[in-house]
């Protein structure tokens, strides 16, 4: 996250870390995530290239510090990684880009909701978050788009959402964005989602409660004027989740 600040885990308790554990004990953090049910967890289907040999994933809720064992995170194995079958690669966006993590603790529970583990609700399909509402992105992800290593503390940073017009202008983004793509950015371009915060919620006010509006998927640079973050738009792909979960 470029911009916005620090957030302990329990203001977004729904958000998972993602990791990949290699060959040799050693794991690297690899993505964000989004708890929507007891037992799934809501991710960008790039955060997922194919495994080598000895190589998996696993997650944590709970978790407002990297690489740290503190109290109210749980660990959780991924019993099954659903790719959407239409997931893509285009010139600089990715198509369909959102997967489903189905997560086993090592007693064999999903998650059990607590002051750090909370789910997200999703959208419902026809009810599109208004163009210009304030909605916030969380993760672990670079705060500088030329940093090397990852913060070691959670963030939040409040974006607005754009619309589809807008962002597809010759200087936004053209055409490589398409209705299923979510654009938000900050006014004066200071905050973002940035390489790493990939498969984390955008979550916006709706009513009396949060919703997922988006999954960060891609943008060019981060927090780079003129061109926003593109989340997949999970009011879209609703059918999707409830046929695979
Ligand atoms: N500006 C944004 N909102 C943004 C979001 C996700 C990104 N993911 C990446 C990225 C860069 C290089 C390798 N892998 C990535 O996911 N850049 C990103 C930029």
């Amino acid at each position: 996250i470029v911009g916005g600040n620090r957030t302990p885990i329990e203001s977004q308790p729904w958000f998972a870390a993602i990791y990949r554990s290699h060959l040799g004990g050693s794991s690297s953090f690899n993505c964000g995530g989004a708890l929507i049910s007891s037992c799934w967890v809501v991710s960008a289907a790039h955060c997922f290239p194919k495994l080598k040999k000895g190589e998996s994933y696993f997650l944590y809720l709970g978790q407002s510090k990297r690489n740290s064992e503190s109290l109210g995170e749980i660990r959780f194995e991924i019993e099954e990684l659903i790719l959407h079958e239409n997931f893509s690669t285009g010139a600089i966006a990715y198509h369909n880009d959102i997967a489903l993590l189905k997560i086993r603790s090592t007693a064999g529970k999903c998650a059990e909701p607590s002051r750090t583990v909370q789910t997200i609700c999703l959208p419902s399909a026809h009810e599109d978050i208004p163009i210009g509402s304030e909605c916030e992105v969380t993760g672990f992800g670079l705060e500088e788009q030329n940093d090397y290593l990852y913060p070691e503390y959670l963030k939040m940073a409040v974006v607005r959402t754009i619309s589809y017009r807008q962002c597809r202008q010759p200087h936004y983004y053209g055409s490589e964005v398409t209705p299923q793509m979510l654009c938000a950015a900050h006014p004066e371009w200071t905050s973002d989602a940035c390489q790493g915060d990939s498969g984390g919620p955008l979550v916006c006010p709706v009513d009396d409660h949060m919703t997922l509006a988006g999954v960060v998927s891609w943008g060019l640079g981060c927090a780079e004027k003129n061109k926003p973050g593109v989340y997949t738009r999970v009011s879209h792909f609703l059918p999707w989740i409830q046929a695979h979960t």
